[in-house]
């Protein structure tokens, strides 16, 4: 039975769906050096915020397949390096937006009405009504950086409070803003204008301190900003002195540089600072949706099928993958095929999806034809999740192209390779939704499924020569069980292709390239 390592605290209903599959140690809190000696015994690994996926735990994960964070942000994982083991990353991009979008709503109403201070104050027995006088967002701009799943939530809720939502997204299109209401502006504009500010960006090389001393400076005395998306967006050391010297209003952090928050002059602005210790997402509901969203994904993995959301391989709905899934195994089978046939080192692969696969999303066929070219090679080291990165590192050079004009079978998907010894190509369809066939060789038009072991040779379209074929393999015990011949023209260049039940003994290729009219020969194990 697989294992399962959980080292944060995750939701019960998360832990039923992956013991359906797994045995499942639950161990929070765990110093790194623990993490680095025991995850060698699972094969998941699932965790939110607290559990840091360094590179040397990735190093150490021998037996890792997938590791599921029960959340959206994935920058306490090294995707990197766990891309480059072939181990997946899934996460839950959607379980909790709408908690994420009400924390950073219920700070800008804390920080606007005093809310935590006035409470403090009640509960140590003051009564102090004039000191906790807040301010309205009825009316005023709020300006959100970020305009994807939560800041669009933020920016509808903002709307029907009254207030006039600018927004700065480079990815987003004025009509998408347009629906949500939302003008689209550009940064400066957005720090002049706004009253309230709250962030909804990753944090990435670009929004790295991206609210910093410069960026404080251009906002209003007025303004206060809110970050519940990730530490180190904003400068903190920068933020404080901008309290400090009334610069901006005030602010609610969810987030910081370094968690948890260690010591921090933050801590003594008093009212000017709302601070909560990352709990955006900590909602009963929110737990409960991307424990099971994780939890099932990993579940799925185990089991050897897709991730609906993995972030280092292209995410398929499932009603597009089942409808991909042969044209997957093609792609891998023509991959490994063409790769073998190519024998040396690959230097460039052509890969042309024809009729009616050329109107599907060609990435996974791709990925799967790559993966199936550098199978022979790394055995099960190359997967889904790493063939393209082992391909860019091999310096093999993909070429992607779509032909929907070629209309010989609904779809097809040719795969040519070049390399150190010469060009192959191999063209391959889906017959009756799920078996593969392949229709061409190197230009010669044949139709036979693709069986274990193969032998294929280039020959001139002669008289006995099939038989000579036949008796030589007899002669080493070889067993035929198919054979089929393709050719151009009648006496010219021919391919052959034999299916046999088991590989071809040494030295039999080189008996058989020695046959008059035999110009190469070639065996396959797929
Ligand atoms: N405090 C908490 O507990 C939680 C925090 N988060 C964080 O909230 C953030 C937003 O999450 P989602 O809305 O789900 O992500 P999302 O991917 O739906 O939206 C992010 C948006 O940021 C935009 N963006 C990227 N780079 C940008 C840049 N340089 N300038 C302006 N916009 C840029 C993207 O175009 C996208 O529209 C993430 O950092 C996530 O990790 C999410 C959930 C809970
Ligand atoms: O797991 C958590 O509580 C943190 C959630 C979060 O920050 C995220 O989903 O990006």
């Amino acid at each position: 039975m697989p294992k399962v390592l959980v080292s944060d605290p995750i939701d019960q209903a998360g832990l039923d769906i992956l013991a359906q599959v797994a045995q499942v140690d639950v161990k929070t809190k765990l110093p790194p050096e623990e993490l680095v000696q025991i995850i060698s015994n699972y094969d998941a690994l699932m965790i939110r915020s607290g559990t840091k996926v360094t590179s040397e735990v990735i190093e150490a994960a021998s037996q890792l397949k997938i590791i599921g964070r029960a959340g959206v942000g994935v920058d306490n994982i090294d995707v990197a390096a766990a891309t480059r083991r072939g181990i997946v990353v899934v996460n839950s991009p959607e379980g909790n937006t709408i908690a994420a979008a009400e924390h950073a709503l219920a700070m800008m109403l804390s920080l606007s009405r005093n809310i935590p201070e006035a409470d403090k104050s009640v509960k140590e027995s003051a009564w102090n009504r004039k000191q906790f006088t807040g301010v309205e967002v009825y009316k005023k701009i709020l300006g959100v950086v970020g305009l994807g799943k939560i800041g669009s939530h933020v920016a509808t809720v903002a709307r029907s409070m009254g207030m006039t939502i600018l927004a700065y997204d480079p990815f987003i299109s004025k009509e998408r803003a347009a629906e949500l209401n939302c003008s689209l502006v550009d940064l400066d504009l957005l720090f002049q204008e706004a009253d309230y500010i709250t962030l909804h960006i990753p944090k990435t090389k670009e929004t790295a301190h991206l609210i910093n001393a410069e960026a404080l400076a251009k906002m209003k005395p007025t303004t206060r900003i809110i970050n519940c998306a990730r530490g180190g967006i904003i400068d903190e050391a920068a933020l404080y002195d901008a309290l400090k010297n009334g610069v901006i209003a005030g602010a609610a952090l969810d987030v910081y540089e370094a968690e948890p928050l260690g010591e921090s002059a933050l801590r003594e602005l008093g009212k000017s600072v709302v601070l909560t210790p990352h709990l955006g997402a900590s909602t009963t509901e929110a737990q409960i949706n991307v424990a099971v969203d994780v939890a099932e994904q990993i579940r799925d993995v185990l089991l050897g099928l897709p991730a609906r959301s993995a972030v280092n391989i292209p995410g398929l709905r499932p009603d597009v993958l089942e409808k991909l899934r042969p044209y997957l195994q093609l792609a891998e089978t023509l991959g490994n095929l063409v790769g073998q046939l190519a024998g040396g080192r690959v230097e460039q692969v052509q890969i042309r999806l024809q009729g009616e696969l050329a109107n599907q999303d060609s990435k996974p066929i791709v990925i799967a034809t790559l993966k199936g070219l550098l199978t022979n090679a790394l055995r099960e080291r190359v997967n889904y999740v790493n063939a393209s990165i082992e391909a860019k590192e091999r310096g093999i050079k993909v070429i992607e192209t779509r032909d929907a004009s070629i209309k010989d079978f609904t779809g097809s998907l040719y795969v040519s390779a070049q390399g150190s010894l010469g060009e192959h190509s191999v063209t391959g369809v889906i017959l009756g939704g799920s078996e593969v066939r392949i229709t061409d060789i190197n230009q010669f038009p044949i139709n036979v499924p693709p069986t274990k072991y193969m032998l294929f040779t280039l020959h001139r379209d002669m008289p006995g020569i099939i038989g000579k074929i036949g008796s030589l393999l007899g002669s080493f015990n070889v067993n035929i069980a198919s054979m089929q011949v393709g050719r151009q023209i009648v006496r010219g260049d021919a391919v052959m292709v034999l299916s046999i039940d088991d590989p071809l003994p040494d030295g039999i290729l080189e008996e058989i390239t020695k046959v008059p009219g035999i110009r190469d020969a070639y065996t396959v194990a797929l």
